[in-house]
């Protein structure tokens, strides 16, 4: 079984996507990472700004070295957003996922488009969500618990303007598909919003 969970910024669909593949005994794949990757590549070459270089970084793109605790900054956040947007990026990294995707047994994978674009026929859709300011709450307590020197104001600040960049873009914007179910973890715990994505995943099972 597929499990595709999209969502904007900190909203927990990666907390979510793990714990669902721990429940099924399915491999995850956090598609964050690999713009991220791309982002830091460009990043440390200084050429964030230029798009042939971003493309190549990410047709070369090393899966087997991604360092998610290095990876999971504020600003390479903010840097994967921007080279996220462009259609040459996203191109060189669809055919991993999809292959990823199409594993025996499935995969749960959580992204930004992975309802709507990379998985399309996934059985199981979420579109997980939360209020900006309970994200950027969750975001800011993450990052200082990992010693990043960063306040409230900033987080919130860099999540609104992710969220509007990851939404506005011409490729692959953040939407929900169609068919994913809506599930807002504004007012719920960890416990509770794996509880609700567990119902939804089972509906769609059964
Ligand atoms: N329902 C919840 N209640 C409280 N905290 C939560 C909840 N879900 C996730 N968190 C915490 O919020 C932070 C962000 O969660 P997570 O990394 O899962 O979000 P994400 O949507 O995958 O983020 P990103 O898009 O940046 O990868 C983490 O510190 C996580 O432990
Ligand atoms: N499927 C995806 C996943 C991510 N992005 C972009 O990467 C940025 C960082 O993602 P996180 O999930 O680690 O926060 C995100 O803001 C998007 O711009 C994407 O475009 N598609």
């Amino acid at each position: 079984m597929v499990i595709a969970i999209d969502g904007p910024a900190a909203s927990g669909k990666g907390t979510l996507a793990r714990r669902l593949a721990a429940h099924y005994g399915l491999p995850h794949l956090d598609t964050g990472l690999l713009y991220r990757a791309v982002g830091a590549r460009c990043l440390a070459d200084g050429r964030l700004g230029d798009e042939a270089a971003s493309v190549k970084a990410a047709q070369s793109l090393d899966v087997s070295v991604l360092d998610p605790d290095a990876l999971r900054t504020a600003e390479l956040g903010e840097a994967a957003s921007v080279v996220a947007a462009r259609p040459g990026v996203r191109a060189a990294l669809l055919d991993l996922q999809r292959r990823f995707a199409g594993q025996t047994g499935g995969a749960v994978l959580d992204g930004r488009d992975i309802g709507t674009v990379i998985c399309p026929d996934a059985p199981a859709k979420l579109f997980v969500t939360a209020r900006p300011e309970v994200r950027a709450d969750r975001r800011f307590r993450e990052l200082v618990g990992r010693g990043e020197e960063i306040t409230y104001d900033a987080v919130l600040a860099d999540i609104l303007k992710r969220d509007e960049r990851d939404s506005g873009r011409s490729s692959a914007p953040l939407l929900k598909a169609d068919d994913a179910v809506l599930l807002d973890t504004s007012d719920l715990g960890i416990e509770a919003a794996f509880a609700a994505a567990l119902a939804i995943v089972e509906a769609r099972r059964g």
